[in-house]
């Protein structure tokens, strides 16, 4: 059962807000956000900024593991393949998990275009505390 006070946390943030971040779903198996495009996410080549990319994932991620029942979570490592840059269109990014351990967490992530285009590939690991 997931937990909707941690998805309200996430939602109410000023981090969610600032960045402008729709929640879509987050089940056992996976938390999906989006992120419509606004000319201020842009680097200066007119394409969404990598930072940006991380951060959509990490919220999706750490809305995931706490939403599965961890009391705590910080990420302490995260890897991103960006594959596709983002140019004016909204990001949607998936994040579900490969295995839960005593204390730490490994994931895995994809940002995606709305015409379905993978725009990159994450991995990720967060420690926990049950
Ligand atoms: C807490 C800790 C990770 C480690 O505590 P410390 O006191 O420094 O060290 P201590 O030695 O006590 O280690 C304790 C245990 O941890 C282990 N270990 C340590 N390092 C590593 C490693 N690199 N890799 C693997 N394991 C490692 C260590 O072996 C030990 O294991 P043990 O207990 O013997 O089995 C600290 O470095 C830290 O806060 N880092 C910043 C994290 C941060 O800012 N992340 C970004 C913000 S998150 C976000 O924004 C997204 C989000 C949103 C919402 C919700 C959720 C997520």
């Amino acid at each position: 059962m997931i937990e909707q006070e941690i998805i309200e946390r996430f939602t109410k943030s000023d981090f969610w807000s600032f960045f402008g971040f729709e929640y879509v779903r987050c089940t056992r198996e996976e938390a999906v956000i989006r992120l419509p495009f606004r000319k201020q996410l842009n680097n200066t080549q007119q394409t969404v900024h990598g930072g940006v990319y991380m951060s959509i994932m990490d919220t999706a991620m750490g809305m995931l593991v706490l939403a599965r029942g961890a009391n705590d979570a910080t990420t302490i490592q995260m890897v991103s393949n960006f594959l596709r840059p983002a140019i004016e269109e909204t990001i949607i990014a998936k994040a579900s998990v490969i295995k839960e351990m005593r204390s730490t967490s490994l994931l895995q992530g994809e940002l995606y275009n709305e015409s379905g285009d993978m725009l990159a590939y994450y991995t990720a690991t967060f420690r926990t505390k049950k």
